[in-house]
C-alpha cells in the first residue's frame, strides 16, 4: 500500500543559452552560501557586481555551443532519462521525480509531487558520488529547509556519497573500455575543482584535510568525507578495473573559479606537464559528473583539447558520462534499495 518516493537533484542549468537565463542560473547558483561561502555582503558584491555580469555573457557563449535545438542542455537531457529509466526499473511501488538545485524543475516543486501523491517515504539521491557542501550538501540542506515546514513529515533520507559504489565504478570502466585506454600514453581523471578553503572547512577535526602531507590524496577513516579523498580513491578503483599502472595515470580538478586557490593539482598544469614529457594521446574520465554537462563536453572536449594541441599533444578523448548507461540504471536502484557499496 502506497508508494516510496524517490528524489534525484543534480546541479542545474540555464532555462536557455540566452545571456539573461544564464545570468539569472549564475545568480541564484553563486548566491548560495555554501558555493560562495564568504559574507552575504562581499558576495553580493562579488557575485551581482562582477561574476554575472561579466561571466555572464562569456558562459553565454559557452552553453550556446553545446545547446542542442532538440534536447537543449545535455545536463537536462541526461537528468530526464536517467529520471525516466530509474522509474520503468522500479515500477509501479515507486515515485521518481527530478529536481534541479539551481532554476528548474525546482526542489520545492518535485516534493511537492511527492507531497501530492501521499507517499510512504522519500529517498533522496543527491547526483554527486563525491560529497562537497557546495554540491550535496546545498541539495540536502534546500530539502530540510522545505520539509521541515510540512505538516505530515514523512520518512525521509539522504545518500550523503557513493564515490566507491561497485555498480557506478564498473559504469564508468565500462564507457573507458570503449575507447581502448591501452591505446593512449596517458589517461587523466579530471574532478570537478573546490575552493582549498572548503576542504579545510568541512575537516572537523581539523588535523588532516590539507595539514598532513598527502591527506587528501588517500582516504582514510579520518578523511572518508573529504572530496578531494573521495576522488581520489574514485580514481584508483576505476584504474584497478581497468588494470592501469600507478604512472599510467593521473588526478587532477577542472574548473577553477576566482584567484582563490582551489583543489590541486589544476587540470590545465597536469596537461601541460605531459605535453611537455610528449604525451600525444589523452583519454580523461570525469568522474564527478554522473550526466555530460558543459563542464564535460565543453571544458574537457574543446578547452582542454584546444589547450593540449597547441601544447603539442595529439587527441585529447572524454569518456562519456554514467548518461543512460544500464549500470548506472542499475547502480541507481540499489541506492534507492539501500546498497550504497
Ligand atoms: C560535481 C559537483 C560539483 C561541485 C562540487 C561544484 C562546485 C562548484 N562549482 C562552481 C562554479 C561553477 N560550476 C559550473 C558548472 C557546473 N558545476 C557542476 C558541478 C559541481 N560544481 C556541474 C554539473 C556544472 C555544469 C552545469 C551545466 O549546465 O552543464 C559553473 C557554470 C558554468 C560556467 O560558467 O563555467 C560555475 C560558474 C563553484 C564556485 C563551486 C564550488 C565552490
Ligand atoms: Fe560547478
Ligand atoms: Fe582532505
Amino acid at each position: 500500500m502506497g508508494k516510496q518516493g524517490v528524489l534525484l537533484v543534480n546541479l542545474g542549468t540555464p532555462d536557455s543559452p540566452s545571456t539573461s537565463d544564464v545570468r539569472t542560473y549564475l545568480g541564484e547558483f553563486l548566491m548560495d552560501e555554501r558555493v560562495i561561502d564568504i559574507p552575504l555582503v562581499l558576495r553580493a558584491l562579488l557575485v551581482k557586481g562582477i561574476i554575472v555580469p561579466f561571466r555572464g555573457p562569456k558562459s553565454a557563449k559557452l552553453y550556446k555551443a553545446i545547446w542542442s535545438d532538440t534536447t537543449g542542455s545535455p545536463l537536462m537531457h541526461y537528468s530526464i532519462m536517467q529520471k525516466d529509466l530509474l522509474q520503468e526499473r522500479l515500477g509501479d511501488d515507486y515515485q521518481v521525480e527530478l529536481a534541479m538545485r539551481y532554476q528548474s524543475p525546482s526542489i520545492e516543486s518535485a516534493l511537492n509531487k511527492l507531497r501530492d501523491a501521499q507517499v510512504n517515504s522519500i529517498k533522496v539521491i543527491p547526483m554527486f558520488p563525491h560529497y562537497a557542501s557546495a554540491s550535496t550538501g546545498s541539495v540536502l540542506e534546500k530539502v530540510m529547509e522545505l520539509v521541515r515546514k510540512w505538516q505530515t513529515i514523512p520518512n525521509i533520507s539522504f545518500i550523503n556519497s557513493f564515490h566507491d559504489n561497485e555498480l557506478m565504478i564498473e559504469a564508468f570502466s565500462d564507457n573507458g573500455r570503449k575507447h581502448h585506454p591501452e591505446t593512449y600514453d596517458h589517461i587523466l581523471f579530471s574532478f570537478h575543482g573546490l575552493p582549498q578553503r572548503q576542504l579545510g572547512k568541512s575537516d572537523h577535526s581539523q588535523k588532516h584535510c590539507l595539514k598532513v602531507e598527502n591527506c587528501c590524496s588517500v582516504l582514510t577513516e579520518n578523511n572518508k568525507f573529504c572530496y578531494s579523498a573521495q576522488c581520489h580513491d574514485t580514481a584508483r578503483l576505476i584504474a584497478n578495473k581497468l588494470g592501469l599502472p600507478k604512472e599510467k595515470y593521473s588526478v587532477c580538478f577542472q574548473s577553477r573559479l576566482g584567484k582563490d586557490p582551489w583543489v590541486q593539482p589544476y587540470t590545465s598544469v597536469v596537461i601541460e606537464e605531459l605535453a611537455k614529457k610528449g604525451v600525444k594521446r589523452l583519454l580523461v574520465f570525469c568522474p564527478a559528473f554522473v550526466a555530460d554537462c558543459l563542464e564535460t563536453v565543453y571544458e574537457v572536449t574543446v578547452e582542454y583539447g584546444d589547450e593540449f594541441k597547441e601544447l603539442g599533444g595529439e587527441h585529447v578523448q572524454l569518456v562519456e558520462s554514467l548518461n543512460d548507461h544500464p549500470l548506472w540504471i542499475d547502480s541507481l536502484e540499489g541506492l534507492v534499495k539501500g546498497q550504497i557499496n
